[in-house]
């Protein structure tokens, strides 16, 4: 199987004003998602999965460094610029957010944002265009779809409204699908229908999908393989029922310990046992980074 992403020691850094600069938001990532694979990147807030989504996408803000190599289908983005970006983004690779009211206008009909999506990449005519956005409402499973395509987002209920997203998302058939905590907003029950979709829609298409979360239930759901973050780094990278059976990694293991129904249920990922919090974790950085700058200056 061919990767459609990979990571090479990728890291991330946020400039800031302070002295002693902080640890890097992700830190030496490295790992291959192969062709219509659904890999799960789990971990606590802070552990950077977030930073490293947004760097495949070029969305970070100019503070951040990125360095290392992330490809998409082969093709190095690290260092792309804003316009190159662009026409990356909603094409070849799509990305999906947690709040699905925020990616859609309120003022606008949810099928001409689809149908928008569509002409903004493809020389295609409003006719078509229509037709096929009704074509992409009635996949994700909005019934009526014809029908409904003139609503605005607020005559939809959340679940609906991630799925219009998705469709938006899908509209140029991205070889690659960044799902950021798709269904945190949701409840259990809808968040099952709609990580049951991207689930069906990744069978139809050979989408890839990374899929963000924090939530240990997700990942059970509908990953083959997952990621374990942790203060930026990637501890643990395995096939999801290995993991949950046979944890390699000690925080992994603390993970699994810590929130045995979580595995099954979805519950939010506890922060687990002080001595991993990522902020102390940090904070021993900062600290050992700040005495070896001593020691360099005065040594
Ligand atoms: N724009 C930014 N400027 C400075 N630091 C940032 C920025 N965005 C993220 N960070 C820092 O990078 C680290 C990783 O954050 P990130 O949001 O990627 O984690 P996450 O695992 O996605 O957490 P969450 O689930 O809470 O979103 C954190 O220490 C965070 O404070």
């Amino acid at each position: 199987m061919s990767a459609v992403l990979s990571f090479g020691g990728v890291g991330v850094r946020f400039a800031t004003d302070d002295a002693v600069p902080p640890a890097p938001a992700v830190d030496g990532v490295s790992m291959e998602v192969s062709r219509g694979e659904i890999f799960g990147i789990v971990g606590e807030s802070g552990s950077g999965k977030s930073t490293l989504a947004n760097a495949i996408m070029g969305l970070l803000p100019p503070t951040a460094s990125v360095t290392g190599s992330i490809r998409v289908n082969g093709r190095e983005v690290v260092g792309l610029s804003e316009d190159a970006f662009r026409r990356i983004r909603g094409d070849e690779v799509s990305m999906i957010f947690q709040d699905a009211s925020a990616s859609l206008d309120p003022t606008w009909s949810v099928g001409d944002q689809i149908a928008e999506t569509l002409r903004a990449h493809r020389p295609i005519g409003r006719r078509a265009a229509k037709a096929r956005a009704i074509g992409l409402m009635g996949e994700v499973g909005i019934p009526d779809a014809a029908s409904r395509y003139g609503d605005v987002p607020h005559r939809f209920s959340g679940g609906m409204r991630q799925r219009i997203v998705i469709a938006a998302a899908l509209a140029n058939n991205p070889q690659l699908l960044i799902a950021d905590e798709p269904t945190t907003a949701l409840d259990v029950t809808i968040q099952a229908q709609v990580l049951q979709l991207i689930d069906t829609l990744r069978r139809d298409h050979g989408t890839t999908v990374l899929l963000i979360t924090h939530d240990l239930g997700v990942v059970g759901q509908v990953c083959d393989r997952v990621g374990v973050m942790y203060g930026g780094k990637l501890l643990e990278v395995a096939a999801t029922r290995d993991l949950f059976a046979r944890p390699s990694h000690p925080y992994t293991r603390a993970l699994l310990a810590a929130n045995p129904a979580g595995a099954r249920r979805g519950t939010r990922l506890p922060v687990i046992p002080p001595e991993w919090s990522v902020e102390s974790l940090r904070e021993a950085e900062r600290m050992r980074a700040g005495l070896s700058a001593a020691e360099t200056r005065h040594g």
